[in-house]
């Protein structure tokens, strides 16, 4: 089963490419740059990846982020996650990238985003694959924050197809971000918002009536709320949901509790995503394959799920 959900093609539409980042680059770019850092190898660096909560994985997240300073470290970044994309027949990406990790030590934003944008020109020439990359904002700083990096990206819009909103949810909610959305959208910008994936339904309804999102990231809680299901399935609104991060996160205690083919089966429109597969144990194959294993998910529902990622692309390819 794993070799033939390897091949579907398939789109992946919810992907932090600073959570790609594996182990084994995270060391040697720390060489490279001559960056201490607290874990004597790899091993003892994957050994940390247990976590209890999103904000646990956040703060290594961030943490490891911190050995990416060159434009060439960003290239190496997405040239590596491009790669695995080649293996697993993603034909598509929609990959997030977060700009205020990295300004915020000081890399000007136009060498994050050259370094991105470089390997994802390559990725298109060389690999074929096509993509749409979307800036994310962090919800748990402010919205001038927010701002301040819709500035700096102007100049590059055309690099872009969309803005996103990730990071801590909890205490956050999407109704903070209202004013630097709207403005994205009157500059062209489509939208997305991570919401639901801990915090309550209330953020969902928030981020599709204010920040008037193309797609919900995650949304795995909209299940709770019976007529926001109505809403999510009449209007057909996708949902990028990511079954290994959910679990390594403690959003579901194990993966047959994951409601995404109940979902699925009442008619959502679905798609399996691999959202940090470095710090979360897969890529995407490693996520149908885990709803195969702990689910039962069928070659037909399989495929549904890979159909419904190549119908929820923001750019068609
Ligand atoms: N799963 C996730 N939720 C919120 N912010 C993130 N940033 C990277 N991964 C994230
Ligand atoms: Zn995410």
């Amino acid at each position: 089963m794993y070799d033939w959900l390897n091949a579907l093609p398939k789109a992946e539409l919810h992907l932090h490419l600073e959570g790609s980042l594996e182990p084994e680059l995270l060391f040697a770019l720390a060489e490279r740059n001559k960056i201490a850092l607290p874990w004597n190898d790899v091993e003892t660096l994957r050994g940390a990846y247990a976590f209890n909560n999103l904000q646990e994985f956040l703060d290594l997240y961030y943490q490891g982020a911190d050995v990416l300073r060159t434009e060439q470290d960003f290239y190496d970044l997405t040239w590596a996650y491009l790669q695995r994309c080649k293996a697993q027949n993603v034909i598509h990406t929609e990959p997030f990238f977060d700009p205020q990790t990295h300004t915020d030590r000081g890399i000007p934003f136009e060498v994050v985003l050259n370094g991105i944008a470089g390997a994802l020109k390559d990725g298109q020439q060389q690999l074929g694959i096509s993509s749409g990359l979307i800036l994310s904002f962090l919800r748990h700083l402010s919205e001038e924050e927010a701002h301040k990096t819709l500035d700096q990206a102007m100049p590059f819009r055309d690099a872009f197809i969309a803005v996103g909103l990730d990071s801590s949810e909890m205490g956050h909610p999407p109704s903070k971000f209202q004013r630097v959305f709207d403005r994205a959208r009157s500059e062209g910008f489509l939208t997305v918002a991570h919401a639901g994936e801990e915090g309550p339904p209330e953020y969902i309804w928030e981020a599709l009536d204010l920040l008037k999102i193309q797609r919900i990231d995650h949304g795995v809680r909209a299940i709770e709320d019976e007529r926001l299901m109505q809403r999510i399935i009449d209007e057909q609104i996708p949902l990028t949901v990511c079954p290994l991060s959910n679990t390594k996160l403690c959003v579901f205690d194990h993966m047959r509790e994951h409601n995404i083919l109940e979902m699925l089966e009442r008619g959502v429109k679905v798609t399996v995503n691999s959202d940090d597969p470095a710090y979360f144990g897969g890529y995407v194959t490693e996520n149908f394959h885990a709803l195969h294993t702990h689910l039962g998910m069928t070659e037909d529902q399989a495929k549904r799920l890979a159909q419904n990622s190549l119908d929820a692309r923001l750019v068609r390819a």
